[in-house]
């Protein structure tokens, strides 16, 4: 649970900053958030750790994408090389970055991705549960343990990114499912499908949820039936965040969506979350709305892989290099009069 009464501390500290009160806003609110996970009255969250998780989608057949299925492992080897704009994000904070094939259609054979592969792919969940749930349960117990290795490393924060053509098909399947709103309100075109496209998507969807009729409440009901296995590794890394007291900086809509399902499995990870930024994806709105988060930023993106929380990463760390300003008393700064809020 939370460090509430060092919270306090901190919140009473940065009032008597050199600053009047309640300038840094968000900030402050940022640091009091960090230290109440923590139990640190001067938290840290350098440096960061970003950990990437990719699997296929069987969905991704009934042509709800605008890329081909091939991408997905094609990104996977543009990771390891250091490619892909997460990489070009990841070294501009000082991030240990690592790419997890919990579930790629095929076999990568580059030794700097780590082979946690549960299955090649799911099931095309329009016909057939997405998969067993043996293996619902192993993804999630591959990011629990992909996410505690990357803390053992010192990171202290961790940001969860994915990469897996036809995921914001199954995102929002889950979404619709956890939030019992309809499809048409929180889908969207994914990576760019056209207008028409998204209908079909909607369709495919809504047809799919009268089929498997998933537990809203039942975490791995709903990954067996509706979800994806780099969603469920997600799962179990913020979970692991959480348990280890590290603060979660959420990516966008699948991440926020994963995001859900953690606090599926155990309603206290959301104290460990701070919500970087608002995908252009509709459903990502309704998703940090139920966990109750608000964006830091909005930026018009919509590419995941931990992107948006990579480029929001600054703002936090900001938040706790504030706690090193000067008191009033030890900068020999008057302090204001009584009749401020
Ligand atoms: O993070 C987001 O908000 C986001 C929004 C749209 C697309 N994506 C990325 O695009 C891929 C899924 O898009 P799609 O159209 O194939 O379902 C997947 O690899 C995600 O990382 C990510
Ligand atoms: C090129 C490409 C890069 C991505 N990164 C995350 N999702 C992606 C989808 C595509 C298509």
């Amino acid at each position: 649970m939370l460090y509430k009464q060092i919270g306090e501390e901190v919140r009473n500290y940065i009032d008597q900053l050199t600053k009047p009160r309640g300038s840094l806003g968000r900030l402050e609110e940022l640091a009091i958030e960090v230290a109440k996970m923590t139990g640190e009255r001067f938290p840290r969250v350098t440096p960061p750790g970003v950990l990437v998780f990719a699997a296929d989608h069987g969905i991704a057949k009934e042509g709800v994408s605008a890329y081909p299925q091939e991408v997905t492992a094609q990104m996977v080897l543009n990771f390891a090389r250091g490619g892909a704009a997460i990489n070009v994000f990841s070294k501009q904070i000082d991030a240990t970055f690592a790419v997890v094939d919990v579930g790629v259609a095929v076999d990568i054979h580059e030794e700097s991705v780590i082979n946690e592969k549960v299955a090649y792919g799911t099931n095309n969940f329009a016909y057939e549960k997405a998969m067993t749930k043996e293996d619902a349960e192993r993804a999630v117990q591959v990011g629990y343990r992909q996410g505690n290795r990357m803390i053992d490393s010192g990171i202290r924060c961790l940001i969860v990114g994915e990469m897996g053509i036809g995921n914001t098909t199954t995102a929002s399947a889950l979404l619709a499912a956890m939030s019992g709103r309809h499809v048409a309100e929180l889908v969207g075109k994914g990576t760019g499908i056209h207008n028409e496209a998204v209908k079909h998507k909607r369709a495919v969807i809504e047809r799919a949820l009268m089929l498997h009729q998933p537990k809203a409440s039942d975490p791995i009901d709903l990954l067996t039936k509706i979800g994806g296995l780099e969603i469920a590794a997600m799962a179990g890394a913020m979970i692991a965040a959480a348990e280890r007291r590290i603060p979660i900086l959420l990516d966008g809509f699948i991440c926020t969506v994963a995001a859900l399902v953690a606090t599926r499995f155990d309603e206290d990870v959301v104290h460990y979350m701070i919500a970087s930024h608002e995908s252009v994806e509709p459903g990502h709105r309704i998703a940090l709305q139920l966990l109750n988060k608000e964006p830091l930023v909005r930026l018009h993106m919509r590419l995941g892989e931990g992107s948006g929380a990579a480029v929001a990463f600054p703002i936090v760390n900001m938040a706790m290099a504030m706690l090193r300003m000067a008191t009033f008393s030890s900068g020999n700064v008057s302090t204001g009069s009584d009749h401020h809020e």
